[in-house]
């Protein structure tokens, strides 16, 4: 294992060569690997390899489609860039049941986008606030040029306050800003704005009065968006008739009770509401990333509003009344369909036309339903079959490629597992058997 200085200013060759060398000179054909994976048109590696720093070759995740969504009236099939088995089965496996059930409805509930100025004052608090009052219109005008354009498209900065954090955090203060960003996810925009209000706050600071005959100047010490966005937020439900739900009366009020009681157990257990919600985030940032939106925001963004409360719970809910069972979620997606990857990204600008080319709002609502309908086919298989029985079914082609069986041998164990319950070490009993 070595240093290396200068690691960033060698060509990608160098780059190979010396990792092939210093950490990989044991790996057989690890050069051989990295270049598998390039692609042969070499505009378009050269397209990847500038998408991030360092690019030795491409990552690939399989991207898939689960059809027969309906969305307030309208059918969807779902791009979805996922490794893991059985996800995208289980999201067309919802979205069909839900099909001729009245599909899923959707509802914008805010689209605003939040930062900070974050600075230490240790003077006066009421002098700072009339300073903030003083200055407010400039902190505006100063950005009017960063602001235009997006003013143009019905965004911009919607408000800026002063909040006073000094009972959590000595000579703690913010401006706590509110932004619409239309179809941009919007942190560089955010960000070149706070970056602004930052230096007005303290160019302004210098001159004025009060704080120069005092001595006391807020000092910036960072501007910069944040990922909670409580308050861009999206509502996605599914509803039918109980009957709807089974064979028999029974069998339907069954299946709602044991169905309710996951969801609410959920609320209130944090063990499981992180696997409840893990198998949410199954749906979401699988069309996150496949339409080239940033998944980390997203996962921070939404597991902060799951623990809003002070304890983390469930983000899907349920309700059973006059016979009408209700099943919904509330979440905070702050996304894009311009900017970023959107427009640079083949299979991003494809996944975008597969689903019409949806605004940020629209690409809102079909993300809270993938979450949605994720979670109604994971519960759903839970309080029935239980999660191995399905899951299993679709991970036996992984188990089969991991101990290299060859095509009579896999279609050997298909048809045996059409009748038993895939587990890795029937899988392994099954191939020692044939190989004996
Ligand atoms: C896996 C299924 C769908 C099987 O379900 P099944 O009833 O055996 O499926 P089926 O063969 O009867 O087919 C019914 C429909 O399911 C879909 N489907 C079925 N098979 C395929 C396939 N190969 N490829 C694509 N789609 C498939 C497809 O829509 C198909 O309709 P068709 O296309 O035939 O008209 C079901 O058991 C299920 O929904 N299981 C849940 C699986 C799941 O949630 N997986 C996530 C991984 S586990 C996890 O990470 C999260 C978790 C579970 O811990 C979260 C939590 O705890 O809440
Ligand atoms: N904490 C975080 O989440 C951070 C994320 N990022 C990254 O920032 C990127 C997203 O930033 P953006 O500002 O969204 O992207 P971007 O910098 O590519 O900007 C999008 C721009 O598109 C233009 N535009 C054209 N048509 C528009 C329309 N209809 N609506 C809105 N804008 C339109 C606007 O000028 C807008 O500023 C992502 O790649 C993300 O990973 C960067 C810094 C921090």
């Amino acid at each position: 294992m070595s240093q290396i200085s200068g690691f960033s200013k060698l060509t990608k060759l160098e780059k190979i060569d010396w990792l092939a060398t210093h950490y990989l000179s044991d790996y057989p054909r690890a050069e051989a690997i990295i270049k598998q994976y390039w692609n042969s048109d070499e505009a378009l590696q050269k397209l990847h390899d500038e998408f991030t720093e360092n690019t030795i070759s491409n990552y690939y995740l399989p991207l898939g489609v689960a059809p027969n969504f309906d969305i307030d009236g309208k059918l969807y099939a779902i791009p979805m860039a996922i490794e893991e088995s059985s996800v995208i089965a289980a999201a067309s496996k919802a979205a069909k049941f839900w099909l001729d059930k009245g599909g899923f409805k959707t509802e914008i509930l805010g689209t605003t986008k939040v930062g900070h100025v974050h600075f230490n004052y240790s003077g006066d608090s009421q002098q700072l606030n009339l300073f903030f009052e003083s200055i407010k219109p400039k902190l505006f005008s100063d950005t009017a040029s960063i602001t235009k354009n997006m003013e143009k498209r019905g965004g911009g900065i919607k408000d800026i306050q002063l909040i006073d954090k000094t009972e959590d955090l000595e000579n703690y203060f913010q401006l706590y800003c509110t932004f619409e960003t239309v179809d941009a996810m919007g942190a560089n925009f955010i960000n070149s704005c706070l970056e602004q209000f930052g230096q007005t706050l303290e160019a302004e600071a210098r001159t004025y009065n009060n704080f120069t005959s005092e001595g006391t100047f807020p000092e910036v010490i960072m501007c910069i968006l944040s990922n909670y966005v409580p308050e861009c937020l999206v509502r996605a439900e599914v509803s039918c008739p109980v009957t709807e739900l089974g064979e028999t009366k029974e069998e339907a009020e069954q299946f709602v009770r044991k169905f309710s009681q996951a969801i609410k157990i959920a609320e209130i257990e944090p063990y499981r509401a992180v696997t409840h919600n893990k198998g949410i985030m199954n749906g979401i940032d699988a069309l996150v990333l496949a339409t080239g939106n940033d998944f980390r925001a997203v996962e921070a963004g939404v597991h902060a509003f799951a623990a809003k409360r002070g304890r983390y719970s469930s983000l899907t809910h349920v309700k059973t009344e006059n016979g009408i069972f209700r099943f919904w979620i509330e979440v905070p997606l702050a996304l894009g369909t311009t900017g970023g990857l959107t427009s640079l990204h083949p299979l991003v600008k494809l996944s975008l036309a597969l689903l019409n080319h949806p605004s940020a709002e629209q690409l809102m609502r079909l993300t809270a339903v993938a979450g949605l309908a994720q979670n109604f086919a994971a519960v759903n298989s839970l309080v029935t079959t239980g999660i191995q029985k399905g899951h299993m079914k679709m991970h036996l082609m992984n188990i089969l490629n991991q101990f290299e069986a060859d095509e009579t041998e896999r279609a050997k164990a298909v048809d045996h597992f059409k009748t038993h319950t895939v587990t890795h070490s029937e899988v392994i009993n099954l191939l020692e058997k044939m190989r004996s």
